[in-house]
């Protein structure tokens, strides 16, 4: 909040951009401004600016425009071979000057969401003791039992729109990564704003630091967070507790908390626990779930038949393979009127201990129950696709080269177009690569995957891998929550953010036997979710927004963000 104005409210944003008062003198000026993230533009800074804000000779007397700055600052990103310079080039960006951040990441999104997020934002965590600088988010500890509010009025900003939390444990494919973990919650939500347009003041990253019980980095002398074993149990569950209850009475019930990349223990408990109380969202088991099933409506476009007429094989059955299997459960009983017992049985699922059958009930943790069909015991994938015979494969252990040459050899042999989803993120930990899906299917498979691929060329023809990344759907499920004053998250509201993204997908993209739209296009990608995600809240009676706006994509582009200096004289 500046000046009193209101910013969840689309003209009213607008009439914020209209402001034409010097206001940043009461918030910063002059030296000050220029170390201001949020209000510093450089060498942007008109003369009069300079005049009015006392800028002065603080800067050379050179003008810049904010698109030459753009210009230079690709120019000087695309000398760094190394990944990992590139991520850290853009966090110095954004913590120097967060509106050219912001235009950078939104005008060349392709080529920079693999830098600011997966896969390098992997590597980062991997690196986050080493290349840490400044504090990017809220960090709270077991040290912060009793004094968490305090701890959440210590951020600066008090009009919270979305927090993304994650305790480190299940760092993407990558394992247990303890505090380092932030890197995920600062990355997720620099894509709420690029992709989803939610203002960056209204974002909150968080880290729980329970502890690690990854060995290597206990032994880091520059790991940054709390050098004990994971707290379990009841102190874990007191933390949380404490942390969701000091979120809803700081921010209210309408701040929406996503959880990521918690361990699978945890993730359905917190889940099932806050869902009736609080405005949650697992990002791993529901986004990632709505993400998947906007590829496979997508992709039956060109396979042919409905949902019902497939049968599903995962590998993996943590929090996306469950939640994935689950979402396609509910939408087959929504397609057919089957109970939801009956459409579950098309879908089955691999875990370490081979596939999921019903003699194993007794000993399955509860999220892996409805799984357990009537087959005999198989231990291998292999022998699983020989014996399930599925049309869809999909991926979503966190073990990469799973899907061997053997493996997708018995998918194309099963199947004319085999659809094989490799979701486990960063690239390292994909099951399979591109390339190996279209050669070892000779170019007959549909391939998607959780983090980008380059496109492959086999027999003359190019093919492009799609990225079934949960990146799709969250920004614009938020931005849908929040433009509706949502408050509580529903199935249905998951069903409509996946058919709103599988109508983005166009003929020319299924040419290219591509089942997602390209990245380019996300900001109207994201405005039509939210829209469908916001009328599903109305039509449930879960929107607190009244009246409801008429044009909701209208009204959604209209609130989204822009990254554009503003003018401040
Ligand atoms: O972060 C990503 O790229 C997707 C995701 O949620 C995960 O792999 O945990
Ligand atoms: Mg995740």
């Amino acid at each position: 909040m500046m000046n009193g104005v209101e910013k969840t409210n689309g003209e009213d944003i607008a009439m914020e951009e209209q402001l034409i008062t010097p206001w940043t003198a009461s918030v910063s000026c002059g030296y000050t401004l220029l170390r201001d993230p949020r209000h510093n533009k450089g060498l942007a800074f008109t003369v009069d600016e300079r005049d009015a804000h006392y800028l002065r000779g603080l800067l050379p007397p050179a003008l810049l425009t904010q698109e030459l700055q753009e210009k230079k600052l690709m120019h000087i990103l695309r000398q760094y071979e190394v990944p990992l310079q590139r991520y850290m080039a853009m966090m110095d960006l954004q913590e120097r000057n967060e509106r050219l951040f912001y235009k950078l990441l939104i005008d060349n999104v392709e080529e920079l969401l693999p830098v600011v997020y997966t896969p390098t934002v992997g590597e980062a965590c991997q690196k986050y003791g080493t290349i840490f600088r400044r504090p990017q988010g809220l960090y709270i500890s077991l040290k912060e039992k009793g004094k968490i509010l305090e701890v959440l009025k210590n951020w600066p900003e008090r009009d919270i729109q979305v927090i993304v939390v994650t305790d480190g444990e299940r760092i993407l494919g990558l394992g247990d990564l303890g505090c380092q973990g932030m890197g995920i919650p600062v990355g997720k939500l620099s894509l709420y704003t690029a992709l989803g347009g939610l203002r960056p003041s209204a974002c909150l990253p968080v880290t729980i630091d329970v502890g690690t019980n990854n060995g290597k980095l206990l032994n880091d002398e520059f790991y940054i967070g709390l050098r004990q074993r994971r707290a379990t149990g009841q102190e874990y569950a007191e933390l949380l507790d404490e942390f969701m209850t000091a979120v809803k009475k700081n921010y209210g019930e309408k701040v929406i908390v996503q959880f990521e990349d918690f361990a699978n223990h945890n993730a359905f408990e917190l889940l099932a626990k806050y869902s009736p109380t609080h405005l949650v969202f697992n990002d791993d088991i529901q986004g990632t779930a709505s993400v998947v099933l906007a590829g496979l409506l997508a992709a039956l476009k060109v396979v042919g038949g409905t949902l019902a007429d497939h049968t599903f094989l995962f590998l993996g059955a943590g929090e996306a393979g469950t939640g994935i299997a689950e979402l396609i459960a509910l939408e087959i009983s929504k397609q057919t009127n089957a109970p939801l017992e009956e459409t579950r049985k098309k879908i089955w699922l691999v875990d370490s201990k081979g596939l999921i059958v019903s003699s194993r009930k007794g000993s399955l943790q509860h999220f892996k129950k409805p799984w357990a069909h009537d087959h005999e015991p198989i231990k291998g994938l292999l022998d699983a696709v020989k014996a399930i015979k599925p049309t869809v494969l999909i991926g979503s252990s966190g073990v990469g080269k799973t899907f061997t040459k053997e493996v997708v050899e018995a998918m194309a042999s099963i199947n004319e177009k085999p659809l094989i989803l490799a979701l486990s993120n960063p690239t390292s930990q994909s099951e399979c690569t591109a390339e190996e899906a279209y050669t070892w299917s000779e170019g007959r498979a549909i391939f998607a995957s959780g983090s980008p691929f380059d496109p492959v060329e086999y027999n003359s023809r190019v093919f492009v891998p799609g990225q079934a990344n949960n990146a799709y759907i969250f920004p614009g499920f938020g931005l849908g929550l929040v433009i509706s004053g949502a408050i509580r998250v529903h199935d249905d509201m998951l069903l409509a953010a996946s058919e709103a993204l599988a109508e983005q997908v166009k003929q020319e993209n299924l040419d290219k036997v591509l089942i997602y739209p390209p990245f380019s296009n996300i900001r109207k990608i994201s405005a039509d979710i939210a829209a469908k995600v916001a009328a599903k809240a109305y039509e449930l009676g879960l929107a607190s927004r009244l009246p409801r706006p008429k044009d909701l994509v209208k009204y959604a582009e209209s609130c989204m963000y822009s990254p554009l200096y503003r003018s401040y004289r």
